[in-house]
């Protein structure tokens, strides 16, 4: 079907039914259950394109390309943009400069290792926060930084109170959270909590945490926590998204994000999956918050600076992310698009698309391309021409143009023999 059949809001039915107009939006079993920790209806995104992004295997961004995603995803309406650390490399320095330079309306960030000396370089290039990392699990500890919990805690202390005192925002997250021993983990958080950072970071680093893992973490820091939780999903077994939704209903008040998912491996929480899973959950907050129409160039502003294609099965930009081909869904689609469609195309500027060209289309998609293309027919004549079209598309795949070929000659047909019978 893919290949043959792309979608194309001119070429196929286009059903243009809302889905507000439709279904009653209050009663989706879907949304926000409203307990009084969950913050599904009022996260944060922290945007890590510039920072978690420049670690996938294919990212290379000069400082052009850095600007455009900057000012992208500040158009978008992300709450902060996460960089790279200016001690990476002369240019990463000069580029924080400059992006801080832009005057966004999104905060800006930049992630570095829980030392003076980095932090140091962070405030120097004019940051509203810096984002202080280090590994807490034994495997950090011992073959990444090789501290001690009570080391990094002394220095952590020193380094927060540091860029207190330059009058910016402060971050502290344990890299590996989920592989760190829990009586650390909240040692540390509380200290650093009551030290006065703006947010607590808990990463998944490798990926392997479970939603249920993942709320009774949350759930526990947000009882020893006065400040904001930060979180961080990696992708390596698939739950990133489902991963943020939990954290988000445990308490959590932020969420990292990157274009596409890009990052380190298989990358982490993508933008346009959360937002899609949050539309869901949270319609109001989200559709009034993002700028949910600029998420197709976002990605294809990302995709094209990484050479890659957008997958096909992306939530709401993937070419059939919307494209309805079994004549059972195309017939109820067409009543009422929510019958098999959870999110409306229409919220993020896009449209849906009705297939006409396999032999699982069925005749009541048959019937509204017709109508689209003012072609008059009775039912049983819509029926005969689509056992047509199935006959056809038993031998080889259709492309539209072929479907629209056989439902032309079998119109002209029919005009030919009503004007005999005249
Ligand atoms: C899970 C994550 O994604 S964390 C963020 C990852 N981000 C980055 O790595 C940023 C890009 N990195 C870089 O440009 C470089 O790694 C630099 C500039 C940070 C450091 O480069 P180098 O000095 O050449 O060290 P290298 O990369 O080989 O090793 C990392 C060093 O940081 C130390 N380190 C690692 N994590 C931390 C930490 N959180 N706090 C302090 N030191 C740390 C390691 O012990 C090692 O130190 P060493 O020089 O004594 O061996
Ligand atoms: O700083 C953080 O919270 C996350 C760092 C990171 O990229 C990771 O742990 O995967
Ligand atoms: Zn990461």
């Amino acid at each position: 079907m893919c290949g043959t059949d792309a979608p194309d809001a001119a070429a196929g039915p286009v059903s243009n039914g809302s889905h507000a107009s439709k279904a009653n939006p209050a009663s989706s079993p879907y949304q926000n259950v409203n307990d009084f920790i969950s913050n599904v209806a009022r996260f944060k995104i922290i945007e890590s394109t510039l920072r978690e992004g420049e670690q996938f295997a294919n990212a290379f961004f000069d400082t052009e390309t850095k600007i455009k995603i900057a000012k992208a995803l500040d158009e978008f309406g992300v709450d902060y943009i996460e960089l790279t650390s200016p001690v990476s490399s002369p240019q990463s320095y000069e580029d924080c400069k400059t992006i801080c330079g832009l005057g966004l309306k999104a905060k800006i960030l930049t992630h570095v290792r829980c030392n003076m000396e980095d932090a140091k370089k962070a405030v120097e290039c004019g940051v509203d926060g810096v984002d202080l990392v280090i590994g807490t699990s034994s495997f950090l500890q011992k073959y990444s930084h090789g501290k001690s919990i009570a080391i990094i805690k002394e220095t952590a202390l020193e380094v927060i109170q540091y860029v207190k005192s330059q009058g910016v925002e402060v971050r502290f997250s344990s890299e590996d959270s989920f592989r760190s021993d829990l009586v650390d983990l909240l040692t540390l958080y509380k200290a650093v909590d009551q030290a006065g950072v703006n947010r607590v970071g808990v990463a998944d680093t490798v990926g392997g945490a479970t939603p249920r893992m993942v709320y009774d973490l949350i759930r526990t820091l947000r009882g020893v926590v006065s400040c904001d939780i930060e979180t961080h999903f990696h992708d390596d077994t698939g739950c990133a998204v489902a991963n943020a939704h939990s954290a988000l209903e445990a308490g959590a008040t932020h969420i990292d994000t990157s274009v596409l998912g890009i990052g380190e491996r298989n990358g982490i929480t993508p933008l346009g999956a959360l937002m899609a899973r949050m539309v869901v959950t949270a319609p109001d907050y989200v559709i009034n918050k993002y700028n949910l129409k600029a998420l197709k160039e976002v990605e294809e502003l990302v995709a094209s600076a990484v050479q890659i294609n957008i997958p096909f099965n992306n939530p709401i930009t993937g070419f059939c992310a919307f494209t309805h081909k079994a004549g059972i869904h195309a017939k109820a689609i067409l009543a009422n698009p929510s019958t098999y469609e959870i999110i409306d195309p229409a919220i993020f500027g896009l449209t849906r698309y009705i297939s006409i060209n396999s032999r699982i289309t069925g005749w009541n998609a048959i019937r509204a391309r017709c109508e689209q293309l003012g072609l008059k027919m009775t039912d049983d004549e819509v029926k005969e021409v689509t056992a047509k079209i199935k006959q056809m598309a038993d031998i080889r795949p259709l492309a539209i143009d072929d479907t629209d070929s056989i439902l032309h000659s079998y119109h002209i047909e029919l005009q030919k023999k009503q004007a005999q019978q005249v």
